[in-house]
């Protein structure tokens, strides 16, 4: 069967519903609509290339004729095979199911990371013969073209020291290969860092990702948070410590911020909380973590008082998650469970109005990276007492996590960058602009934040008097305006 033939037998459901929306055709929708998909957003590079329109128009603003290509790329290179359908489309993209191409199950035989028969055992050799192969399913996230969706995201992407050099990408397809690769990149630095469970990251190729698929067997993906049948309050109660243990694994092995925490965003799979879509995920070093991580705990905390347990304070949490060290912390900071029997015992739980009214003052607070650039009007919030509040949750960690921060990330965590993509992977010239800005991402850390956002107080005020003084000096040499005026008028009239 071919490529293209495996595609028609696509069953696209819509997520929010849960329900099948039919057998679904795409490339024939393709054919049908394709001049009439707007594809604007999609024309920014005029004048560059004359393609047809149509050519370049999406069905469900995923399946484009070139990401198709990016997928019988996988494919020919037998990284992935048979789709089975969609498991979710949402709004910047689709989940479908795949399972892996032989490549993939010839390099588990090498590497024996699956049990595997005993070679010697000539019933065992029987009975792989005859049962059905069990092979590795896939679950294969394809952005979508459309950039509309990922406008309002660039912000999380700007302020990124590894993507520094592909801020302010204008080209849409560009800054949606950056957001694949951002979240190809996120997964595998967690996954590496073996803390938190997330689906291992197996492939990107532009704007598609393919990563371990987390099902409950049947093919049915596991669920997420919000729709995991917990047996009884305590689970729940588990699952919310487990989040906030996860929160600050992620901050301080990980080095990130999830940026879109949430029971949407987050599967129950054999029994552990795995984290996944982490494309929006960000470092401390990002101006706005901070902010993110608040987002994070303010909807994780509303997730878990709905379903009617005991939360803690917002603030509580938070100082949680940023404080290097916990105080009465006897157990091994990367462990889950250490963790997890830490919370309930030091953490106390919100009860009264005042708790409610700490964490509201906690929400409004604007969140600075040092103490130093805290604005005023900020400390006039604050009573005396509330201000050590402050200072403890900003100034002392922040000296620690801000200011002389060293890259924290032990070798096993980062990338080796090897790229097998070849002419081999079918794609035509114009692809091949966008593989040049492979080396545009950089997970290496600042050492030392340059640049005027980063300076501090002092150092800025001290950049400013010397500019003033340095105009100062130039004024008293400057020729005025008017004269300046009269001598071009003479020397014109001298010619
Ligand atoms: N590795 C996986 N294994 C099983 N199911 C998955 C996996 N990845 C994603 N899903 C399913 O697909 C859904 C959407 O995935 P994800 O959250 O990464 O995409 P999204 O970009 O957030 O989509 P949306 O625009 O809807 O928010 C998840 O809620 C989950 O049900
Ligand atoms: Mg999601």
């Amino acid at each position: 069967m071919s490529f293209e033939d495996r595609f028609e037998k696509l069953n696209v459901r819509d997520d929010d519903r849960h329900e099948s929306a039919g057998d679904h055709v795409n490339n024939r929708i393709l054919d049908k609509f394709a001049n009439q998909i707007k594809t604007d957003e999609l024309s920014f590079t005029r004048g560059k290339t004359n393609k047809d329109k149509a050519n370049r128009a999406t069905v469900e603003n995923v399946l484009d004729p070139r990401t198709m290509r990016f997928l019988q790329a996988l494919t020919s290179r037998g990284v992935i095979s048979d789709f089975n359908g969609c498991i979710s489309t949402g709004k910047e993209a689709n989940v479908y199911h795949a399972f892996a191409g032989y490549k993939q199950n010839q390099k588990k035989d090498k590497t024996g990371e699956e049990e595997s028969p005993a070679p010697d055992s000539v019933e065992n050799n029987a009975e792989e013969e005859e049962a059905p192969e069990e092979r590795d399913e896939y679950a294969i996230k394809i952005y979508k073209t459309s950039i509309l969706v990922f406008k309002d995201r660039e912000r999380y992407v700007d302020g990124e020291f590894r993507f520094r050099k592909s801020r302010s990408q204008h080209n849409p397809r560009k800054m949606i290969k950056i957001w694949a690769e951002k979240e190809y990149r996120n997964l595998r630095r967690i996954y590496q860092s073996g803390v938190i469970p997330v689906p291992k990251p197996i492939e990107i190729k532009n704007n598609v990702l393919v990563m371990e698929f987390l099902n409950r067997g049947n093919g049915f993906a596991s669920p997420r948070l919000r729709d995991y049948p917990y047996k009884d309050r305590e689970e729940i109660s588990y699952f919310y410590y487990n989040m906030i243990a996860d929160i600050r694994l992620l901050y301080q092995i990980c080095r990130l911020v999830h940026a879109d925490l949430s029971e949407y965003n987050t599967i129950v799979h054999n029994g552990e909380l795995y984290f996944i879509d982490v494309s929006q995920s960000v470092q401390p070093e990002h101006p706005m973590s901070l902010d993110f991580l608040r987002m994070d705990i303010k909807n994780v905390n509303l997730y878990f008082a709905k379903m009617g347990i005991d939360i803690f304070p917002e603030r509580l949490i938070f100082q949680f998650t940023i404080s290097e060290t916990l105080p009465n912390f006897d157990g091994d900071y990367k462990n889950l469970k250490d963790l997890m029997d830490y919370i309930p015992k030091n953490l106390t739980v919100k009860k009264t109005a005042e708790d409610e009214a700490e964490d509201e003052v906690f929400r409004s607070l604007y969140l600075v990276r040092n103490l130093t650039g805290l604005e005023e009007r900020d400390f006039d919030r604050f009573t005396e007492g509330k201000f050590d509040l402050l200072k403890s949750l900003l100034a002392h960690d922040n000296q620690k996590n801000f200011s002389d921060q060293k890259p924290v990330e032990p070798e096993t965590l980062d990338d080796d960058d090897s790229d097998e993509d070849d002419e081999t992977d079918g794609e035509s010239e114009d692809e091949t602009d966008e593989e040049e800005d492979d080396e545009e991402y950089s997970d290496e850390e600042p050492k030392i934040l340059k640049g005027k956002k980063y300076e501090d107080k002092d150092e800025k005020k001290a950049r400013k008097k010397e500019a003033k003084e340095a105009k100062r000096e130039k004024r008293k040499t400057k020729i005025k305006k008017h004269i300046k005026k009269k001598m071009e008028k003479k020397i014109k009239s001298k010619k």
